[in-house]
């Protein structure tokens, strides 16, 4: 489907970035992969493998690696961040000083799914005070239900590639789609974002309900009320309804919150085994963005009044030390209301 071959700089080297890489290079386009652990790049370009994060998933053989941010820059295209949303200000910045190596039309998107804490600021709006010369209107953010794990392994996969800029939407659409990975664009870039981080919250939540043995009618009920959570507040951030029943919003919720592919749904899974969230983290060696985004979510709600009782809940859990039954009792405990 590729109609030309695109140079693209994939800037992090985890999960994502290596399985959105390896699809962009299967499709013909050039790809450098940035990471900044030396051992991961060189089996990247050895063997075609990154064990620590994508386990025995063999990657595209025509995939290059660099710790060299300056290499993976040179004459890039496309330049797409895929770092965890705590490392996104440092990354962007390094890349920042090196603009002028990326070819002279360039833009730059991420795939990243989470809001700062204490500012409150999306991933577009933090690349954008990091390299000023950018604009957010230019910007695009891919999601989507997408595990890595499973795109790696050719699974058919639909995401998302939003951006107020539609020809940058549509190059990324060209270069990432194939016959089993389909991208439709979308020009609702906030909206996407929040709905990105709010999920992950959920999927906490949905993770906690399986380890609790809940019943899938309690399940369907999270996915139901949690999507309610999400629309109220990215709406009331400026995202577009529509946003939030699209991929980005309730497919991605959807695969978050039943899934054992997902980092969030096993934290809370864990969470629901008595672990801590101190002890189930170190045991990830991956980003759980739920944990930190739940913070930020609760301050967004209350700082713009949105009813969030689920979210505020696993905030309550991570953060307050409250007991998952008791949090059970007051949700169900809470006033009686219409649905809508
Ligand atoms: N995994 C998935 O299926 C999906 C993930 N996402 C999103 O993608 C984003 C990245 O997640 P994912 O790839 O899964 O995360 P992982 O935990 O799998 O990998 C994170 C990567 O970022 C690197 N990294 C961490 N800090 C820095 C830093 N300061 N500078 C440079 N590199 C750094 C890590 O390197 P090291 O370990 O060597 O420090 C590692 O290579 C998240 O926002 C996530 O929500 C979105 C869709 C699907
Ligand atoms: O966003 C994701 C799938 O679309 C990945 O979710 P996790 O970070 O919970 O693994």
């Amino acid at each position: 489907m590729t109609s030309k071959t695109t140079k693209i700089a994939v800037i992090g080297a985890g999960s994502w970035g290596t399985a959105l890489a390896s699809t962009f290079s299967g499709n013909g386009n050039q790809v450098m992969l940035w990471g900044h652990n030396a051992n991961d790049v060189d089996e990247i370009n050895r063997s075609h493998h990154n064990s620590r994060y994508l386990k025995d998933a063999l990657l595209d053989d025509k995939l290059q690696a660099s710790t060299d941010l300056a290499a993976a820059l040179n004459g890039a295209e496309i330049v797409l961040f895929v770092v965890p949303t705590v490392a996104i200000r440092e990354v962007a910045r390094e890349v920042g000083k090196l603009l002028s190596l990326t070819a002279p039309d360039a833009f730059f998107g991420h795939a990243i799914k989470g809001i700062e804490v204490d500012s409150n600021k999306r991933i577009s709006q933090m690349i954008c005070e990091e390299m000023p010369l950018l604009n957010e209107s230019d910007l695009f953010f891919i999601s989507g239900p997408s595990h890595a794990e499973s795109v790696i392994r050719h699974a058919i996969t639909l995401v998302a590639v939003a951006s107020a800029n539609k020809g940058n939407a549509q190059k990324v659409q060209q270069a990432l789609s194939n016959s089993f990975f389909r991208v439709y664009t979308n020009s609702d870039l906030p909206g996407s974002e929040y709905a990105a981080a709010l999920k992950n919250v959920l999927a906490i939540a949905g993770g906690i309900l399986q380890g609790l043995g809940m019943a899938d009618n309690t399940q369907a009920a999270l996915i139901t009320r949690g999507l309610a959570e999400m629309r109220r507040l990215g709406i009331a951030l400026g995202g577009q309804p529509a946003t939030f029943d699209g991929l980005a919003g309730l497919g991605d919720l959807i695969v978050t919150a039943t899934s054992a592919n997902s980092r969030n749904f096993r934290a809370g899974v864990a969470l629901a085994g008595n672990k801590n969230i101190e002890q189930v983290q170190k045991e990830m060696g991956m980003v759980i963005e739920g944990v930190r985004t739940a913070k930020a979510v609760d301050q967004l709600s209350k700082n713009n009044k949105i009813s969030m009782p689920i979210s505020q809940s696993v905030y309550k859990i991570l953060y307050e030390n409250a007991k998952i039954e008791d949090v059970v009792a007051d949700l169900m405990n809470r006033p009686l209301i219409s649905e809508e």
